[in-house]
């Protein structure tokens, strides 16, 4: 339930103070940036890379110190009843706080404004009346525009106070949606908070219906990681990764604005571009290329070339041969094979275990060879011809191509692990001649990427969120996981939404491929976005998507307007074009959501009428407020009010019914106040 507070009407002399405060914080950061903008880095930078990092670390210092005119400096305040311990380090030693996106100091170094991250500002997100965790009076800010105009306060040692729902949060909740996606620093929830400071070690996977904030929270988290571990993460690095880029697009301001500039966003496709995608594949083809026993046919064609030596290693040096037998090379080889090391490092380990043999000769008849000569004989032209017979090169995409294009070499990876029916559906319809000629499909870029990792480990990020999860292939968690194996990772997702034929089913399974099985599962219920309802229209789908999942609760207070009418044929562009006029006489966004083979369709008819509209992801304007939306790309996207065109079309547009019907909840839950269904053709049966 949200929060329960007492509304205060603001007196006029407290919120003078509260403005004063505002105008004092303000000042105080003016002359932070002001400090950091003075710096002269000519001293202390003795060479020219050094300066240009340092150069670059403050412009981003002064970037994330910039005061944004209308986001406000602080949002909450806290008061304690004892001054915090010297354990909660930033703010200790007063008792009153002001809870706010970045930390701000006076002159003297006192806080002005603390860090939303800071432990000091914890109990504003976790404090109750049963656990008040000595906080006093929590107060929330209400602003308009840059403004400071109300507050609210909650007194949680105050047993007499009566409660009520809090004004702000509701009003926060209810905005209507303009523009890209916005922090919700000011209103981030108990259950949301859990999860967002949760330990960097921890693998976290948040299984959540449509709106519950998932995107939101791991955003946070990111956040939340980047302040408490900064240094082991500004070293590791860390990554967002989401559908598509529109909605990465959507959603890429966020993290700038709680002043995190340097986390990298990306799409699953972006990670695995080792080859360029031409090709396309059939959802079945598809489904068998993401299937987790390809990556035991990628070890063995990685190492299909890794012969057993026929003959000794003779090695010629001054007027001496030494002479490594073949039985005594086929055991350093077959010790190799054994042991859990990438290709490439095994294949550079070899010829320094062939000079090892070497050199223990040499010992034996009285020489005393040092490193060197071991490195002399590891290059040795006999040694390199050995390695290079035993243990080839290998090139990751070009093992890729010839399984996909030589039926024998596939038959001979995937014996007792694909069936013959299968290993056709596997194999290019046109065989590949080279590299340049290769029609790669998304699933084929992700199999070379594992490839690669076969060779030469995937290097390690600190931290890795996966959004939208539920739709990835066990080959794509594993190529997430192989980048998150030292570090941890936010997986969040909804089962419910998984529009890919080979979306998994349930999140032990996602998270074994990911190679964190023993992450902890979390479930959001309470959504945020879609109105009362509008979900329980869409939860009509539930028993046929994801018969195990309970349907989200809203917590919106308005109902919203929910309106399914069925038109003739030949008034369908008609009846769009007045829904989305209708939609524009409110406030906000509007997502115009049309079967992908429909989009083309009705632009026209936009053009036509001369509604001008955006493509998804790009951001609302005044003047423009309409977007066009292929359903493929509405996942994760929300808009005041959707217009959403012909269900069936939607449906019948993806490869199988269930995928169909996962498709249309998606679509359907992407409305903040309103959602408007027009239909030529009969809805799908769970809808009636
Ligand atoms: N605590 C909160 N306070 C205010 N708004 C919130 C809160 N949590 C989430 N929201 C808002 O609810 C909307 C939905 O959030 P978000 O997109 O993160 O949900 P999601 O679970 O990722 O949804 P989907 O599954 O549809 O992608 C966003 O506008 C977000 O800002």
């Amino acid at each position: 339930m949200p929060s329960h507070v007492q509304i205060q009407e603001p007196t006029p002399e407290p919120l003078r103070r509260e403005r004063d405060h505002l105008s004092a914080s303000r000042a105080a950061l003016r002359a932070m940036r002001h400090d950091v903008e003075a710096l002269d880095i000519s001293d202390v930078t003795g060479n020219w890379v050094n300066a240009q990092i340092l150069g670059r670390q403050i412009e981003d210092r002064i970037k994330a110190l910039a005061d944004l005119a209308d986001t406000p400096l602080f949002f909450g305040r806290l008061d304690y009843l004892h001054a915090p311990g010297a354990d909660l380090a930033e703010g200790a030693g007063g008792e009153n706080f002001y809870i706010g996106r970045r930390h701000v100091h006076d002159g003297d170094g006192d806080p002005m404004v603390v860090d939303w991250r800071a432990p000091v500002s914890q109990p504003f997100y976790r404090a109750s009346r049963k656990e008040p965790m000595d906080v006093r009076l929590r107060r929330r800010f209400g602003y308009t525009g840059g403004d400071l105009t109300a507050y609210e306060d909650e007194h949680l040692t105050d047993a007499t106070e009566t409660t009520t729902t809090s004004r702000l949060l509701q009003a926060e909740i209810e905005r209507p949606r303009v523009g890209p996606m916005r922090d919700i620093v000011a209103t981030i929830q108990p259950e949301q908070d859990e999860i967002v400071r949760a330990g960097v070690t921890g693998t976290v996977c948040v299984q959540g219906a449509p709106g519950t904030g998932k995107t939101a929270v791991g955003l946070h988290r990111v956040a939340y990681l980047l302040y408490a571990h900064r240094e082991r993460l500004a070293r590791t690095g860390t990554l967002v990764i989401g559908p598509n880029a529109s909605f990465l697009q959507y959603i890429e301001q966020v993290l700038p604005a709680l002043g995190e500039l340097q986390v990298k966003q990306a799409t699953v496709d972006d990670l695995v571009a080792h080859v360029p995608v031409r090709g396309t594949d059939s959802a079945r083809t598809a489904t068998l290329k993401g299937d987790a026993r390809m990556a035991q046919v990628l070890r063995r064609a990685v190492r299909s070339g890794i012969r057993m030596p026929a003959d000794p290693v003779v090695v010629v040096r001054g007027s001496r041969r030494w002479r490594v037998p073949a039985y005594e090379l086929e055991e350093i080889v077959k010790e190799l094979a054994q042991r859990d090391i990438r290709y490439g490092a095994a294949r550079d380990a070899l010829p320094q275990r062939i000079a090892h043999a070497v050199l223990v000769q040499m010992e034996r008849s009285g020489e005393a060879p040092d490193d060197r000569v071991q490195d002399a004989v590891a290059r040795n032209p006999a040694v390199k011809a050995a390695v290079k017979e035993c243990w080839p090169p290998v090139d990751p995409a070009k093992t890729v191509l010839r399984l996909l294009s030589e039926p024998e070499f596939l038959a001979r990876c995937a014996d007792g692990l694909f069936d013959e029916d299968e290993q056709k559906a596997l194999l290019w319809e046109k065989p590949a001649r080279g590299l340049g000629s290769a029609r790669w499909s998304a699933a084929d870029a992700v199999l070379v990427d594992e490839a690669y990792d076969l060779v030469q480990r995937t290097s390690s990020l600190g931290h890795v969120v996966l959004d939208e999860a539920q739709d990835l292939s066990p080959m794509q968690y594993r190529a997430v996981g192989r980048r998150c194996t030292t570090g941890s990772a936010t997986i969040l997702g909804d089962l419910a939404q998984g529009t890919t034929p080979w979306a998994t089913g349930a999140w032990e399974e996602a998270l074994a491929h990911l190679g964190k099985p023993e992450a902890r599962i979390e479930e959001l219920t309470r959504g945020f976005r879609v109105p009362r309802e509008v979900i329980a229209y869409a939860s009509r789908l539930l028993p046929s998507i994801a018969p195990g999942l309970a349907p989200a609760t809203s917590v919106r207070e308005s109902a919203g307007a929910l309106e399914i009418r069925q038109v003739p044929v030949e008034e369908r562009d008609e009846a769009l074009l007045a829904a989305c006029e209708a939609a524009l006489g409110n406030e906000g966004s509007v997502g115009l959501i049309v079967a992908d083979a429909r989009v083309a369709a009705v632009g026209a008819a936009l053009d036509a009428a001369g509604v001008g509209y955006l493509a998804p992801g790009e951001e609302t304007s005044a003047a423009v407020r309409v977007t066009l939306v292929p359903a493929s790309l509405a996942k994760g996207l929300e808009y005041d009010y959707v217009v959403l065109d012909e269900p069936a079309a939607i449906v019948s547009g993806e490869p199988d019914e269930r995928t169909g019907l996962r498709r249309l909840y998606v679509c359907l839950t992407r409305a903040v106040s309103g959602l408007t269904c027009l239909h030529t053709a009969p809805l799908p049966t769970p809808l009636l």
